[in-house]
């Protein structure tokens, strides 16, 4: 009994400790939440302030009156360009602008967040997640405290602090204090529901990701890593902080991020501008040439023989039969007189054209002023027998120039191309393809022959590419328009030049150099009014030398589309992120090696990231057992989190009438949340009917509206994105499609951030068994 007693009596005891304990922590939490609260609203005032001045200063340079010189002008333009993107700055900013605190070995204290901000007296305030201090923000850990005592974490929703987080480093450092603890910064940041457009991660950056975002500028990093490790969020948090640390040079030459499909780039648009910086050119493979708009290419062995280098030569040599020597001697009227064209003339005529090196629309007027030389050559030589007099020479080469049939036969010889022509030619029309490549069988010749005028496909930009370099500027070469807009664009880069000498001197204050270069400067006066951004200049030109190109899912890159990436940037400075194992190409390479020996040797270099952030234990482990058992490799990286719904296979007779039901549930289930239903292209009408009558108000696909709540979608446009629940579609059919690999099932099972759910009538695909329940009516 006094047992009894005893034990009630201690846990009473107990009890009440934990009861105090818990109180004073409460206490302790609401007093660090109060303090904190004024450190933000501080911020926030600030950066009222300081956007109030910076709104005052462009007002003012807008107030000034039109007109002055020309140079008065361009120099208005760079300060109202200047003040309008910091403007934007400091908007795209006010979203959870501060996210840490650090507590130092000194006793000081460092907060950290989107940018920097000082108060009047220049007194620090906030220090730029990128700038070097913020550095152990993200690396310190309690075996390597880097002078950090305390890492505390302000998990704000909007302006508003809702709760802190603390990592004590040094233990000492609480003083009978407790630690405070919330869901977790990073938790609570990967259970957010998912609202089709990827976040930034600057709060919750981990150590292993912030040393790859933060590594130095030159060269080729390539990071490799299973689905779901950061490695998209990693390469544009890199972006974010390259455009930080070499502002002057990569804010003039520009930093282009490509991804795979247009889905993909909608879905990352908005993180550099959520991080203040909204110079970045943003392309999916299907732009990269200017003013081409490229569909899929749907026929993988097409796509693997256009992706493969051998059509360099091919490019080549579809250019040189268009270099070409007429069978016979023409005879061709000038004026009143008939002078001759013989095939020797031209054959000389081009191999002193081809040997200057230029591009075949430069090198043409070699070519012309060669034969023209000739012909007048002829002329005179007629006119001075039949008549006995001298003739007047520059008159003669006119008439020559001017006479059609010359104009005919040299334009039948060496004509004037776009790069669009010779490729749609060589796609279009069998004799300039076997001629270009006679190597090809006769079924590849079938394959890759289309209607003329067909559009152009993903894997024709590269070859187009390829063509532009060495056919050179067509608009030069016919007309003179553009070199008329060529003198006058150097005539507005000479005055750009002045402004700007005056114009630097004084945004220095910003601490902000060349944030206008001479270059835009220009390129704004081409443009009359509308003004022109770096970006915006380098989307519209194709030969634009960018500083730095972020890569992303470049796993499924082929040699071609690399060496026009190449090209793109000769500085050859890349952040190129990946999985080989994702890889769905018809011409994707096997290895980073291999996709990149031919254009760096070994000059580059590999980091890899190992930690799961997106899907839980249970789905990454059905997604690997499914991979493995087809023989596929794969980095199976740590899941963060366990999850809690297991993986469905469920089996019907109506995959189409299924998938509705599950994406009902679904719907149900993770209330709010986003729904991604895959299929491929032999189930994707079905599916996507029937999903759309069933759920009409909510969904969307890439061809209608990808804002939508339920998108359906092809395994290429599920490709990088993420869900809080996916329907896979008749998983047998997406490995069918994909030619037997099963990369693309792999791809579409690491989607989700909670619930997977696959449908199946066909047999369920090896390594799945153990999930699979029997849905059948
Ligand atoms: N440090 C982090 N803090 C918070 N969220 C993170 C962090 N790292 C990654 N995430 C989140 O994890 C998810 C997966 O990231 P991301 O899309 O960059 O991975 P990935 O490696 O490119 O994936 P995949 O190759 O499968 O397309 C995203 O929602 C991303 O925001």
């Amino acid at each position: 009994m006094s047992d009894i007693a005893d034990t009630t009596s201690s846990a009473v005891f107990e009890d009440s400790e934990q009861r105090l304990e818990q109180e004073t922590r409460e206490r302790q939490l609401e007093e660090a939440l109060a303090h904190e609260r004024a450190y933000v609203d501080r911020l926030y005032d600030r950066l009222e302030v300081v956007r109030e001045e910076t709104r005052e200063k462009l007002a003012q340079v807008r107030r000034d009156a039109p007109g002055g010189s020309h140079q008065n002008r361009s120099e208005r333009d760079a300060y109202a360009t200047h003040y309008e993107d910091r403007l934007a700055q400091l908007d795209a900013v006010d979203h959870r602008l501060v996210f840490g605190r650090l507590d130092l070995d000194d006793a000081s204290t460092r907060y950290i967040g989107r940018i920097g901000l000082a108060d009047a007296d220049y007194e620090r305030l906030m220090v730029d997640w990128r700038a070097p201090e913020a550095g152990t923000f993200y690396q310190a850990t309690a075996f390597d405290r880097q002078g950090v005592q305390r890492r505390r974490h302000l998990i704000l929703e909007r302006r508003t602090l809702r709760n802190i987080e603390d990592d004590v480093l040094d233990p000492d450092f609480l003083d009978g204090e407790e630690v405070l603890h919330g869901e977790g910064a990073l938790l609570a940041a990967l259970n957010r529901k998912r609202t089709g457009r990827m976040g930034d991660i600057v709060a919750t950056i981990q150590a292993e990701q912030d040393r790859i975002i933060r590594s130095e500028l030159p060269g080729v990093h390539v990071v490799q890593g299973g689905p779901g490790t950061g490695k998209t969020a990693v390469a544009l948090h890199r972006a974010a902080y390259l455009l930080y640390t070499n502002r002057e040079r990569l804010q003039k030459s520009g930093v282009l991020v490509v991804g795979p499909s247009t889905s993909f780039m909608w879905y990352i648009e908005r993180v550099l501008p959520s991080l203040g910086e909204t110079g970045v050119v943003m392309s999916s493979l299907a732009t990269l040439y200017p003013g081409i708009h490229a569909v899929a290419e749907r026929d993988v062995d097409v796509a693997r023989l256009k992706g493969s280098l051998a059509m360099v030569e091919v490019v080549k040599r579809a250019v040189a039969d268009r270099q070409k020597v007429p069978e016979r001697t023409q005879r061709l009227r000038v004026d009143s007189s008939t002078v001759e064209l013989t095939p020797q003339q031209v054959r000389h005529a081009r191999d002193r054209a081809r040997a200057t090196g230029k591009p075949h629309n430069q090198a043409r007027e070699t070519f012309v002023k060669i034969l023209v030389g000739q012909l007048a050559d002829q002329l005179e030589r007629q006119l001075n027998e039949s008549s006995g007099n001298d003739t007047d020479r520059p008159y003669l080469v006119e008439d020559v120039r001017q006479s059609r049939d010359v104009r005919v036969a040299l334009n039948l010889a060496w004509m004037p191309l776009r790069a669009e022509t010779l490729v749609g030619d060589l796609f279009g029309k069998r004799h300039y393809l076997t001629s270009a490549a006679p190597w090809l069988e006769d079924a590849q010749v079938e394959a890759m022959l289309r209607e003329p005028g067909a559009p152009f496909t993903e894997a024709d930009v590269p070859l187009l590419d390829e063509a532009a370099e060495l056919l050179g500027d067509f608009e030069a070469a016919v007309g003179h328009a553009a070199a008329r807009a060529a003198a006058e664009h150097s005539a507005n880069l000479e005055n750009a030049t002045k402004a700007l000498e005056n114009v630097d001197a004084q945004l220095e204050e910003f601490g902000v150099n060349g944030v206008v270069t001479a270059e835009m400067l220009a390129g704004m006066n081409r443009t009359g009014a509308a003004r022109m951004t770096a970006a915006e200049a380098a989307t519209s030109d194709r030969t634009w030398a960018y500083g730095h190109v972020v890569v992303d899912e470049a796993q499924e890159l082929s040699p071609m589309q690399w060496r026009l990436l190449m090209r793109r940037c000769p500085m050859k400075s890349f952040t190129i992120v990946g999985d080989i194992a994702q890889a769905s190409a018809a011409a994707a390479s096997a290895s980073w090696d291999e996709a990149l020996e031919p254009f760096l040797g070994g000059r580059f270099q590999l980091d890899e990231l190992t930690v799961n952030y997106r899907t839980p234990a249970q789905i990454s482990e059905a997604a690997v057992s499914m991979a493995r058992a087809a023989g596929l490799e794969v980095s199976a990286p740590r899941a963060v989190r366990e999850g809690e719904w297991a993986p469905r296979v469920v089996r019907t007779d109506d995959v189409a009438a299924a998938v509705a039901r599950s994406v009902a549930e679904d719907l149900s289930i993770v209330a709010g949340g986003l729904i991604g239903v895959i299929a491929a292209e032999p189930e994707y009408a079905a599916v996507a009917r029937a999903v759309t009558e069933a759920h009409r108000e909510v969904v969307g696909s890439s061809e209608t509206a990808l804002e939508r709540q339920v998108l359906v979608l092809t395994p290429w446009e599920a490709k990088g994105l993420e869900f809080d629940a996916v329907v896979i579609a008749e998983p047998a059919s997406v490995i069918r499609a994909a030619r037997g690999v099963v990369g693309d099932l792999y791809v579409s099972m690491t989607r989700p951030t909670q619930r997977l759910t696959m449908v199946c009538a066909e047999e369920v695909p090896a390594g799945l068994e153990e999930w699979a329940e029997d849905g059948r009516a």
